[in-house]
């Protein structure tokens, strides 16, 4: 057990701030998905006013000793006047109803969106709350917390709080990251910046258009110090986190494309070739639609992540598999899986590929398309084997519905318009 852990000591961050959240240096994998190779910390803060105390965020409720040990050196519970949860995700909220239980006088303030999900998430009916939206403010007598609503970073509930007098901003989940180091300022922590952009990729990259909508209100604040629930506190630069933010969140510049033009990626892997003569034989047929610029990508090798930014900036994706063992093979699910981490939803779609006899490929991937909430405009083209001239030209086909659709154009064929 390290030092701040053992003696669970609180921080200052400001003269009217400290830092009482607790440290989970033992971490490695965080919410399934990210990889958390030095562990992570819960920040909660507290904030010390003429008139009370606010409490923003808590922390996961194993770790909930190491929060209210840090809390009971600064303040007394019955000094604690306003409860701020930034958003409810049990790694912030888990120590809230033990909280609430030994501050019944205090006022719990949480985001409209929340007030769906309190319930829920701590299966307690009975708390009472004030929902709170952009401006919305709350007097701690000489320290004022404005709330600012910045839905679905990462969850729908997210709010960032600021604490106007200091120029401090609680940003929630927003600038944070897994990385544990109990120096816990950025000027004095070891080098963070790969976990920055990692969580940046995994949690916020989805949601771009929301990082953008949030950073409008962000922008105008005068921030002297940003002070997020996981990793290093930005109080050396701070705003070159929020610019990092919207370098990130902004689609790039391309030296040739031009924005204006539509894209289609037709991705494929093929262990004889039947399913590349298909995807060739639909990029034929598209072409002939015209008006977008096409790519084929072969997904042999297996490596999808240099893929991941052309999909997100691409207006079409068509995906093909041969069918194996009674599935899409793994490349072809990786890259769908990536598509987890960009906002896919109403791109155009589709999927194909040649099969030996059951050909359960097509349907499958075209069920995760239509999953990841795609447009699907035509039903997926199977082809038993080799396909003869006939069937590609059936490829072409379907290749110029594809283009049509995406063009706004009338179609080749009529397409099914109650499955998309
Ligand atoms: C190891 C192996 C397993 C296969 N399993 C299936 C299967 O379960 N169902 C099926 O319809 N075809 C199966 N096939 C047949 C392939 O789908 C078929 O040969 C197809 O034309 C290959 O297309 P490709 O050249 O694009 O890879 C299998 C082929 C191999 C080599």
């Amino acid at each position: 057990m390290s030092r701040h852990e053992a003696t669970a000591e609180p921080m200052a961050v400001t003269d009217r701030v400290h830092w009482i959240g607790a440290f989970d240096p033992k971490m490695r994998t965080f919410d399934v998905i990210l990889k958390t190779p030095n562990g992570t910390t819960y920040n909660a803060y507290l904030v010390r006013g003429s008139e009370g105390v606010a409490v923003i965020d808590t922390v996961k409720a194993e770790t909930a000793d190491q929060f209210f040990t840090r809390l009971e050196a600064v303040a007394d519970y019955s000094e604690i006047k306003v409860i701020v949860l930034n958003h409810l995700e049990p790694d912030h909220s888990g120590a809230l109803p033990e909280l609430m239980r030994r501050a019944p006088q205090a006022t719990l303030y949480i985001s409209d969106a929340a007030q769906l999900m309190l319930k829920a998430l701590l299966n307690n009916s009975n708390i009472a709350y004030t929902p709170v939206t952009t401006n919305d403010r709350v007097s701690l007598g000489d320290r004022t917390l404005r709330f600012l609503n910045t839905p679905y970073l990462h969850w729908p509930d997210t709010q960032c709080t600021y604490l106007e007098e200091e120029g401090v901003l609680f940003s929630g989940d927003v600038f944070g990251c897994h990385y544990c180091d109990e120096q816990l300022f950025n000027d004095s922590v070891g080098d963070f910046r790969f976990s920055f952009e990692y969580y940046y990729s995994h949690i916020m990259r989805p949601f771009k258009q929301y990082v953008l909508s949030a950073l409008e209100l962000i922008e105008p604040l005068q921030i002297n110090l940003i002070a997020p629930t996981h990793g290093p506190i930005l109080r050396d630069h701070p705003r070159h986190y929020v610019e990092r933010y919207r370098e990130l969140s902004t689609p790039q510049l391309h030296l040739e494309i031009d924005h204006d033009v539509k894209t289609m990626l037709i991705f494929y892997i093929s262990s004889y070739g039947n399913t590349m003569h298909m995807a060739e034989a639909i990029r034929d047929g598209a072409l002939e639609i015209g008006g977008f610029r096409i790519s084929l990508y072969d997904l042999e090798g297996g490596e999808v992540e240099p893929f991941v930014d052309l999909v997100e900036d691409a207006d079409a994706i068509l995906v093909g598999s041969p069918t194996i063992n009674g599935d899409a093979v793994k490349p072809v699910w990786d890259l769908l899986s990536s598509f987890a981490k960009i906002n896919v939803k109403g791109k155009v779609a589709g999927a194909f590929g040649s099969y030996g006899w059951s050909g359960e490929a097509v349907r499958m991937v075209e069920d995760r398309l239509r999953g990841l909430k795609m447009r699907v405009p035509a039903g997926g083209l199977r082809i038993k084997l080799i396909p003869s001239d006939v069937e590609l030209e059936d490829c072409r086909d379907y290749g110029r519905d594809i283009g049509a659709f995406l063009m706004g154009k009338p179609r080749a064929r009529e397409i099914d318009m109650s499955q998309l």
